[in-house]
């Protein structure tokens, strides 16, 4: 432990990359897998956790979704939230912005209800019990069909007043953007915000084509951005929020080690990078522990974490005014810890 670990534990702070699949631990897995009677092709919770040693986002992709086959009830999804909930108010977390995929359950015969309806079940207990803001965030699998997407934003019709932004994930090389982009003009006309993956492992131009041909509101990773300076200008310009994954960048060997990580050139080039955990159950750690790692492998000062921690709740979905609350409550920390 360092001196900064307290410091970026107590740091206020929002999440906004984090797929609520990706928070199962292999001990939850096992439980609901046996709750359910689910068969999974691991013997034991340490053969899981062997198995987590990814070459690349596929490679992770293939055991996300088998994992995910053992959530079959509104109450797993509910227990599924609740103990990411759990975790994230003890990391500093604020608000939190959590990513579902409703195909990866709706595909296995699960009903859109049944996820959903968990979720929402566990983020008012989260607010009852930590007073943590969170909105969801329906996303699209990129692999999967338009036509499917289209199917997907029907489903969720009832529920439209309680998912705050449609985003666009999965096997990103070969599934651009521009795919989607007639899914993301339909529900942008009901009001929804826009997220999307982009510049994970897939080239500068989809980056460009989640500007242009869907007008996303955030852009999820982004790194690739950064090898093409005319895109690195334009998202400063349009204060386009990245949300950036450090764990998640090294198990999927987006960069080769975290002293290479560019989350600190991010900053300098005056982006509005933040940090989040992406798949945390999956790549060893929650949100501090990725803070914690940038700030030792790049050497960031409190300065670079506090300007992480403030793009964070500014890139939010949240009205002004939360945004303002959130803000201060930021603010009155650092005052403290700058005595
Ligand atoms: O990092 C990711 N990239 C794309 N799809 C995903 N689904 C969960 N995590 C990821
Ligand atoms: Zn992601």
């Amino acid at each position: 432990m360092t001196d900064i670990d307290p410091f970026i534990t107590g740091l206020p702070k929002a999440e906004l990359h984090l797929h609520i699949e990706g928070s199962l631990e292999p001990e939850l897995m096992f439980a609901l897998a046996e709750r359910n009677k689910v068969a999974i092709p691991f013997a034991s919770v340490d053969e899981v956790r062997a198995a987590y040693a990814f070459s690349n986002l596929q490679d992770f992709l293939d055991i996300y979704y088998a994992g995910a086959a053992v959530l079959c009830t509104r109450q797993d999804f509910h227990d599924l939230a609740s103990a990411y909930f759990a975790r994230a108010a003890a990391d500093g977390v604020l608000h939190a912005e959590i990513m579902f995929d409703p195909q990866t359950h709706t595909d296995r015969g699960i009903s859109f209800a049944e996820v959903v309806e968990g979720l929402l079940s566990a983020m008012a207990e989260a607010k009852d019990k930590y007073g943590m803001t969170s909105q969801l965030i329906l996303c699209f699998l990129r692999h999967l069909s338009e036509e499917a997407a289209f199917e997907t934003l029907r489903q969720a019709e009832p529920w439209l007043d309680r998912i705050t932004a449609v985003g666009l994930d999965s096997s990103e090389v070969g599934h651009p953007p521009a795919k989607f982009a007639r899914v993301f003009a339909a529900a942008r006309a009901k009001g929804l915000k826009i997220t999307v993956h982009a510049g994970e492992e897939g080239p500068p131009a989809y980056v460009y084509e989640a500007l242009d041909l869907i007008g996303t509101d955030r852009i999820d990773h982004g790194n690739r951005a950064m090898e093409d300076p005319v895109l690195v200008r334009r998202l400063r310009e349009e204060g386009k929020t990245l949300t950036v994954c450090p764990l998640s960048n090294l198990k999927l060997c987006v960069v080769g080690d975290l002293q290479q990580h560019p989350i600190d050139r991010m900053l300098q080039a005056g982006l509005a990078a933040t940090v989040n955990s992406d798949d945390p159950a999956y790549f060893g750690g929650y949100i501090a522990d990725n803070y914690r790692a940038v700030a030792e492998a790049r050497g960031l000062s409190r300065e670079h974490l506090a300007t992480l921690a403030r793009n964070s709740f500014l890139g939010s979905f949240l009205p002004s005014e939360q945004i303002a609350a959130h803000i201060a409550r930021l603010d009155e920390y650092l005052a403290t810890q700058a005595q």
